[in-house]
């Protein structure tokens, strides 16, 4: 099989077969192009926490999980890669991926590298959850990026999550565990599969001998915080994206480049932002731009990318529950699949992660990521310190973003609806009776794809029976439903909120075209209503199996939820597309969870 090539590579390249062919396709333009801490270990050995001063990466030696077992990988990823399937159980390419690095193929590097990063909680810097105080000593823990490569034209990295400890370890194991591997493996396939933006999946080796202990819940328990330790296997698993530059890695330098921290700080800062461009927006940033103009459309292009992001996350039932700036890619796509959680009974207050707080909870998102970048921009600000009109313009950004965010909210509300403009009206009914009676998200949107023309079908997303809700609900129900039916009849001829330029650059999502068939609307409506999550009950015992060396279920959760928008079997129905049992509610990991790691 023949792929498309880069402009970056010399020859044409086949099938990757072999971590030898991988290896003829490293191309290390982060280290190339970046900085090297000065104080790095030329060997790698750099695992106690220490204060990094300067620079963007600290080379680090992964430290391999003892007895590697494959437990799964992406064949969706491996294909798009163009990796030959049998290779995700080849034991060289396994070395690798499960952190051991020492015969690796020239030109493959035997170190692999980690970068510092800064902390922003909701718009308020941190530097407290540094050992140091100053915030050098906090950065990826137990990540660390071991490959880049262009591959079928693409230009990726791939890193490690559970690889060992880096200097900003904090005095952690640089460990993760199998659980929370699991999570995050499937999460971001899922997610991938979703259409909404990501960094993705490519493998899962689980540790046969090697243990860590972790704070986790008695089965059953109810407490908001694990009230025991439990040993559980190491793993390692590896993502992918185009780069894994955070908004909290800018505020880093950018806080650096405010402070005048040492002579090169300016110049670090500027180096970064460049290269975050060149990986992320090479085409639509021009790179004979001034930097002023470089730095003001980064900045629009983000909020671009930041607004349609948390759009799709609440159209698809997603809470990153601790959407701090570190956990915030810079390039505009999801990261960090530990305290996330796919809404099942909708509550816009949901936030399934118990150190989040309410900032973070699901419909609050889109004012997290308001603070995010408005962090993105002062982080980016030292570079147009001089230019008054050119900071005032970046404000302006700030300013409007709440506007563009709402503008995206109400496009996707739209099609969730199958209507092709906002009606309020509507919508703010909906969410009355979705929290009054009260629905399950995922389910709930589905059912109502299938045009239902009474209330009935949509019972089977209710949580009571409509006998025990509110007195009235059922007529208003039934209400609601008639004015949609009769929105969808003539939306050509509503009024909108929203005016069509604003919309022309929104997201993914589909457009309803007035002229449709209903089975036209009920087609655009299931691509953008998945009939699968990934709930947390469902990952439950996917995980524990795995823990006890049984990764079916793993892999039957990973094929249902790489094809979220179909129609599957009627036993895959019945065991994924229900509502969340009653013994489920309110218990510890299964509806809200603390350690994500
Ligand atoms: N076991 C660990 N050992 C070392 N560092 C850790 C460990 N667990 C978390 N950290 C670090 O603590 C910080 C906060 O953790 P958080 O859970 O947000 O990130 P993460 O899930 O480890 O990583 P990422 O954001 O890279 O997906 C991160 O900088 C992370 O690297
Ligand atoms: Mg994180």
């Amino acid at each position: 099989m023949k792929h498309k090539m880069s402009q970056d590579t010399a020859a044409t390249i086949d099938t990757i077969n072999s971590v030898d062919d991988l290896a003829k396709q490293a191309n290390y333009s982060f280290m190339d192009t970046l900085n090297r801490d000065p104080d790095a270990k030329e060997n790698g050995i750099d695992y106690a926490p220490r204060q990094v001063f300067s620079g963007h990466y600290v080379t680090v030696k992964p430290t391999p999980i003892e007895n590697p077992e494959y437990v799964t990988h992406s064949s969706m990823l491996f294909a798009d890669l163009g990796f030959a399937d049998s290779m995700a159980q080849a034991p060289d390419f396994i070395n690798i991926f499960s952190g051991d690095l020492s015969n690796v193929p020239a030109p493959m590097s035997k170190l692999g590298w980690a970068c510092g990063y800064a902390l922003s909680i909701f718009g308020t810097e941190y530097i407290q959850q540094c050992p140091f105080k100053t915030g050098n000593g906090y950065g990826d823990g137990r990540a660390m990026a071991v490959f880049e490569a262009v591959i079928n034209g693409q230009r990726l990295e791939m890193q490690l999550k559970g690889g060992g400890r880096t200097p900003y370890c904090r005095g952690a194991d640089g460990r993760a565990v199998l659980r929370s591997s699991v999570r995050e493996f499937l999460a971001q396939e899922h997610m991938h599969a979703l259409g909404v933006p990501t960094s993705r999946s490519l493998s899962l080796y689980v540790s046969k001998t090697e243990t860590v202990m972790r704070p986790w819940y008695s089965e059953g328990s109810r407490s908001q915080d694990p009230d025991r330790m439990i040993t559980e296997a190491v793993a390692i698993s590896t993502r992918v994206a185009s780069s894994f530059i955070r908004v909290g890695q800018l505020e880093l330098f950018g806080r650096r480049a405010r402070k005048q921290e040492h002579p090169h700080a300016m110049a670090e800062l500027e180096q970064l932002v460049f290269h975050l461009i060149s990986r992320e927006y090479p085409d639509v940033i021009d790179s004979q731009l001034s930097i002023s103009d470089k730095v003001l459309l980064l900045a629009r292009e983000f909020r671009n990318r930041l607004t349609s992001l948390v759009a799709n996350w609440i159209r698809v039932g997603y809470c990153q529950g601790n959407f701090n700036s570190d956990n915030c890619a810079a390039g505009g796509f999801t990261l960090d699949y530990g305290p996330f959680g796919f809404c099942d009974v909708f509550d816009p207050q949901f936030q399934p992660w118990t150190g989040g707080g309410q900032h973070f909870a699901f419909f609050n998102q889109g004012a997290a990521a308001e603070r995010n970048f408005l962090m993105f921009c002062t982080a980016l600000s030292p570079l147009i310190a001089t230019k008054a009109d050119e900071l005032n313009q970046l404000q302006q950004l700030v300013n409007g973003f709440s506007t563009e965010m709402q503008t995206k909210m109400e496009q996707m509300w739209a099609a969730k609806l199958g209507l092709d403009t906002f009606h309020k009206a509507l919508f703010n009914e909906l969410e009355t009776l979705m929290i009054q009676t009260p629905v399950d998200y995922t389910l709930f949107f589905r059912e109502l794809s299938a045009l239902p023309v009474d209330i009935n079908p949509l019972k089977k997303s209710f949580y009571q029976d409509l006998e025990h809700a509110p007195q009235g609900l059922e007529q208003r129900w039934t209400a609601w439903l008639a004015l949609w039916h009769s929105l969808l009849d003539c939306s050509v001829h509503l009024d909108t909120d929203v005016s069509t330029d604003k919309r022309a650059d929104a997201n993914t999502l589909v457009k309803p075209h007035p002229s449709r068939t209903r089975e036209q609307i009920s087609q655009q409506m299931k691509l953008v209503n998945p009939k699968y999550s990934l709930r947390e009950w469902l990952l439950v015992p996917a995980y524990t199996q795995a823990s006890e060396g049984n990764y079916a279920l793993v892999r039957e959760l990973q094929a249902v939820m790489t094809h979220p928008y179909e129609e599957q079997s009627t036993q895959v129905d019945n065991q994924f597309y229900r509502l969340k049992a009653s013994e489920f509610f309110d218990i510890g990991g299964l509806s809200h969870l603390s350690c994500s790691s």
